[in-house]
């Protein structure tokens, strides 16, 4: 059983393919328990963004509600953003990106204490999210994706935003709530 991992990580999924077309594994609890997963899943989502270069997120729910997440991509392509939100994390503030398509199969594995965005890359994305814990609004919170404290470099002029997404407080400004 492989060492539980301390950050985000990369999953790709193995599609068994044959004439009638493929068959995917998108989540495996035993899996996932090596990498850290932390319990029984909570919540399954799915979302669909029409337009190129749309930025969701970054959002996290603060404890205790924080939440574990696997990000799923089965339509399109994105860049997926972890960033370490973690009190006293040596990393704080520090993000991962990862590229996540439907053709490669990949999926990005988000533990608790990371805050979770994504910039589409083509049209008409859609991911499958598995959260650890259930959807707790009075719980819910974000960073501005581009806060010049976390230096994110997104890849394309961003499209669609909402308006709640651009209305994060920056760091500076006390915007960190973790
Ligand atoms: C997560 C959630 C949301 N909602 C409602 C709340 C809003 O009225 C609406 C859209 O929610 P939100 O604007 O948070 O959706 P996104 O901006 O796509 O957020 C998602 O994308 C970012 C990148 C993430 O990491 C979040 O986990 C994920 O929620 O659905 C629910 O009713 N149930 C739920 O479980």
């Amino acid at each position: 059983m492989p060492q539980a991992a301390a950050g985000p990580v990369l999953v790709r999924r193995s599609p068994h393919r044959d004439a009638r077309g493929a068959f995917a594994r998108i989540f495996c609890a035993e899996a996932l328990a090596g990498i850290g997963w932390p319990g029984p899943v909570a919540q399954i989502n799915h979302s669909l963004t029409a337009r190129r270069g749309s930025v969701r997120g970054l959002h996290y729910q603060k404890p205790p509600h924080a939440e574990a997440k696997l990000v799923v991509c089965i339509r399109g392509a994105v860049l997926d953003v972890a960033v370490d939100i973690r009190p006293g994390s040596p990393t704080r503030h520090r993000h991962v990106a990862a590229e996540l398509s439907a053709e490669a199969g990949t999926a990005l594995y988000v533990p608790e204490g990371f805050a979770h965005g994504f910039q589409t890359l083509t049209d008409d994305v859609e991911l499958i999210y598995v959260h650890s814990a259930p959807y707790t609004p009075a719980a819910e919170a974000g960073l501005r994706h581009d806060d010049p404290a976390l230096g994110i470099a997104w890849p394309l002029a961003v499209a669609d935003l909402s308006e709640r997404d651009a209305s994060f407080p920056l760091i500076e400004q006390g915007g960190l709530q973790a």
